[in-house]
């Protein structure tokens, strides 16, 4: 009878899935320094995915009121602009002292910023802090994104219980875990390392877990920012490892990514005419067929399916 109790128990383990949730893209995340009026200005008049207001290190020690200012900027409404698109705010660490008063001021006036950037997360529990911080703050059933920054060798260690107690803390508190970060720069720091982007095992790693958890893997910052040629292929290669967006700090860069990350003209055709001929060959009764010289069956259907729901989505 045990038996039978233990592999009903492990069979419903088995089964348990991820949840599907809404998807926002974010292929360029978009830093402002919180203290900056003008260079808040601008960010609204770009065609960006995601703005991220800072509190954190684009912020200098002594302006760390910029809360304030985005306060009021999260007061005055989301600016409307033609495509939706993410406004969020990072907060300081928890280990800086700064956090919960960044967390008061951006998520108790008027307006919720639509995601909290959490920075140095490196254990299931600052997020059960964090969760216990914002369930006292955020009022009227409000919910808000979580992006979840992984930048010190900690963090790595503990990634997979990260990610774990983030789900299961968003069953019960008022966030969405909705992306990881990898915080390359502050890693580097950690671990007293300079060249950053050869650290590409850490990189895999981040997205494997992201995935894992059906969460985005949003990659390294590129700091030469006028080198937008060095920039592309940075993103190729992010890409190609499965993230789905990348870290900018500087307007230049925006169009640069948000391109990166979207399906090719000639990847689209590719899907649209391989979608076309799998339901085709699946009413003929045939699993496995031949398309453009290469095997094509359901793994590569769902590929199809990818690409174009990346395509539809950034429309
Ligand atoms: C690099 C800097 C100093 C060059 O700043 P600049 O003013 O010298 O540049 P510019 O070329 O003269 O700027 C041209 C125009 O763009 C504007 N502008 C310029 N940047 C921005 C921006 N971000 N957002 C909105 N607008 C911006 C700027 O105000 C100007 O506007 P104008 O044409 O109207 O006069 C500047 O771009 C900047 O401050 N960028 C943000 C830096 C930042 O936020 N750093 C922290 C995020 S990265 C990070 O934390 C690491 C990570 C993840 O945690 C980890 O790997 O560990
Ligand atoms: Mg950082």
């Amino acid at each position: 009878m045990f038996r039978a109790i233990a592999v009903r128990f492990l069979s419903k383990q088995a089964v348990s899935k991820v949840p599907e949730r809404n998807y926002i893209p974010r292929r360029a995340l978009m830093y402002v320094p919180g203290d900056d009026y003008k260079k808040i200005n601008k960010a609204f008049g770009l065609d960006v995915d995601c703005i991220a207001l800072d509190c954190e290190d684009g912020v200098a020690l002594n302006k760390k009121d910029a809360r304030s200012n985005i306060r009021a900027v999260l007061d005055q409404g989301k600016p409307q602009k033609k495509k939706n698109y993410d406004f969020g705010v990072r907060v300081n660490s928890i280990e800086s002292g700064l956090c919960h008063q960044d967390l008061e001021s951006c998520l108790t006036g008027r307006n919720l910023p639509d995601t909290v950037l959490f920075p140095k997360v490196e254990e299931g529990d600052h997020l059960k802090w964090f969760a216990d911080e914002i369930r006292h703050l955020i009022k009227n059933n409000g919910k808000i994104n979580l992006i979840i920054y992984i930048e010190t060798a900690r963090a790595f260690i503990n990634l997979n219980e990260i990610c774990k107690t983030a789900m299961q803390l968003s069953k019960r508190f008022n966030f969405i875990p909705s992306a990881l970060v990898f915080g390359s720069d502050d890693f580097c720091a950690n671990i007293g390392q300079r060249i950053h982007w050869k650290f590409c095992m850490h990189g895999k790693k981040l997205v494997l877990v992201a995935k894992a958890y059906n969460l985005q893997a949003i990659d390294m910052v590129y700091i030469e920012y006028k080198d937008l040629d060095g920039l592309k292929l940075q993103c190729e290669q992010g890409m190609r490892m499965g993230y789905t967006g990348k870290q900018v700090i500087h307007p230049g860069q925006v169009p640069v990514v948000q391109e990166a990350f979207l399906p090719t003209k000639y990847q689209i055709e590719w899907a649209e005419g391989l979608l076309k001929s799998f339901e085709e060959h699946q009413k003929s009764g045939k699993g496995a067929f031949s398309y453009r010289g290469s095997m094509i069956d359901m793994p590569t259907m769902k590929q199809a399916q990818n690409i174009m729901k990346l395509a539809n989505l950034a429309e």
